[in-house]
């Protein structure tokens, strides 16, 4: 009989996605044994600091890929949404499951139900740049308040401190069970949502051929186009530092609809822009679309943003 050891945050959202893709890989190999190696990371560490001055992405992941790296474990299961456009050498997305649903979801408190019907200068939870960015754009007088932690601390947060509401991926408050804290799911239209939001990122050595095996039948073929779009936007815009950037692809008929953003947190300026195309060009779509949008302003955003005192080089 052969096993596998699967790579995990304890968070219960990272918990939840580990044991997802544990019963998954059981229900396409009866017999496979799975066992779960729990890890601590950096981003769990630092939950006092705003996430942009942490360092932002990849710090929830690096660790549980040098655990892969090292041998201490054979798949790591992340959020896609976490994880930098680069992977480490030797490392693979061997799979991404089924997208589960992208858009992000507003919990209003108080009483409180849509962010267009809230009272002027509410304030929100939310440890995100790009949610920033977004809601500020649409309504400049809202208050944003840096809500860290996971996902059941978030909510707690936002309670304790007596906001208005929070805003969180529907993805994770779905896997959860958490569904009822939601008072209204906002449209792509609304909140664009992050690159690769509501997908599972399924991670294993790219030798090690027996696990690529085991997790091929995991993977989602649409899913993959959207996030090859959506991450060939990011590759070309990330440049090291955490920016509000947003990236959306959409699937249907063989083509390839990617929607993308660039602004500044206080959302004063954002460039929005959009690509059609065939689904075998998904990442030049993506790269195009990061090209319109540097040309268009997102490239002033970026240099910025870089020179802003706490942000990272
Ligand atoms: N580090 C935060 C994070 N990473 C992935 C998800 C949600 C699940 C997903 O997008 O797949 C969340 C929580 C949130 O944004 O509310």
């Amino acid at each position: 009989m052969t096993s596998v050891r699967i790579a995990t945050r304890q968070s219960p959202l990272a918990l939840w996605q580990a044991r997802h893709v544990g019963a998954l890989l059981k229900s396409h190999h009866p017999g496979l044994e799975v066992s779960f190696v729990e890890m601590t990371t950096e981003g769990d560490r630092f939950l006092s600091a705003p996430l942009s001055s942490v360092g932002g992405k990849g710090l929830f992941v690096k660790e549980i890929e040098q655990a892969l790296i090292d041998g201490r474990a054979d798949i790591a299961v992340h959020s896609l949404k976490d994880m930098t456009s680069e992977l480490p050498e030797g490392l693979v997305l061997a799979a991404v499951p089924e997208r589960e649903d992208p858009r992000d979801a507003f919990c209003g408190t108080a009483g409180q139900t849509t962010v267009d019907a809230l009272p002027q200068g509410a304030r929100i939870g939310t440890s995100s740049l790009r949610r920033s960015c977004i809601l500020r754009s649409r309504r400049p007088d809202l208050e944003i308040v840096s809500v860290r932690g996971n996902v059941q601390t978030r909510l707690a947060k936002t309670k304790e401190l007596g906001l208005a509401g929070a805003l969180l991926a529907h993805a994770g408050l779905k896997r959860l069970g958490l569904e009822h804290v939601i008072t209204e799911v906002l449209s792509a239209d609304v909140s664009l949502p992050a690159v690769g939001q509501g997908v599972l990122a399924i991670q294993c050595r790219g030798e090690d051929a027996r696990v690529c095996g085991l997790l091929a039948p995991l993977e989602h073929a649409t899913t993959r186009v959207a996030v090859t779009a959506e991450r060939a936007l990011l590759a070309k815009l990330e440049g090291g530092c955490t920016v509000p950037l947003a990236g959306h692809a959409t699937v249907s008929e063989g083509q390839v609809h990617l929607r993308g953003l660039v602004g500044r947190p206080d959302g004063a300026h954002v460039v929005r822009g959009e690509v059609r195309g065939p689904v075998a060009k998904a990442a030049e779509l993506g790269e195009a679309l990061a090209d319109d949008l540097l040309s268009r302003g997102a490239a002033d955003i970026l240099r910025d943003f870089a020179r802003r005192p706490g942000s990272r080089p």
